[in-house]
């Protein structure tokens, strides 16, 4: 899964990059016959013109929202950062996701809530999950530490810095994956 994220682009510039990477996750999603799942970081019309997938903030606009402009069939997530957080997404009862973060403190953005943890993520992973929610976690995660975020039980990783960051991002991403998987509680 790829997410669209960009906080300095306007919203013309942001659809036309975000329509590029739908179109180059097809195309490669085609060759390797898998579908690429595209997400767009907080600006729903965007995703809504493209047919996106949508992830939002606690500050942006509400999951019931998101849901009544993208349908039924779209994929939502949501960023918490603790269990009240959680707590108000399962009651709202319109996310797919949770994204869970920042694990750990990040350079690639300081205005979070406070480091969850790996403890804190395990506990609301499992929340999550008895919600019916997939649990994602995000924040300062890198090839060193992928294996002990996937021994938590969480569903996936996010990472910008340890690929977008990596002088050969293919290989970055592959260790990463391999890292996680391979250490998934069974
Ligand atoms: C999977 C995932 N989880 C959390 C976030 C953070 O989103 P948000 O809280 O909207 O903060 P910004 O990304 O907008 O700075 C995310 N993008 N993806
Ligand atoms: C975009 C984002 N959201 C976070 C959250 O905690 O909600 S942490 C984060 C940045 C993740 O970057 P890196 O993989 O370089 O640490």
């Amino acid at each position: 899964m790829i997410q669209v994220r960009d906080k300095d682009l306007d919203d013309d510039a942001f659809v036309e990059l975000a329509r590029q990477v739908r179109d180059v996750a097809r195309e490669v999603g085609e060759q390797h016959g898998r579908e690429i799942t595209v997400i767009v970081n907080d600006r729903v019309e965007a995703a809504r013109e493209l047919g996106l997938d949508v992830h939002v903030g606690q500050g942006d606009m509400p999951a019931s929202q998101v849901r009544e402009l993208l349908g039924a069939e779209a994929i939502i997530g949501v960023s918490v950062s603790n269990a009240e957080q959680l707590e108000g997404v399962i009651a709202e009862g319109s996310a797919d996701v949770v994204g869970i973060g920042p694990i750990w403190n990040t350079a690639t953005k300081t205005d979070t809530d406070p480091a969850v943890g790996l403890e804190q993520l395990a506990s609301l992973t499992t929340r999550a999950h008895e919600a019916g929610i997939v649990a994602v976690a995000i924040g300062g995660i890198s090839i060193r530490n992928a294996s002990e975020v996937a021994a938590t039980g969480c569903d996936g990783i996010c990472v910008v810095s340890a690929i977008a960051g990596s002088e050969d991002p293919a290989t970055s991403a592959t260790f990463l994956r391999r890292e996680f998987v391979m250490n998934q509680p069974l």
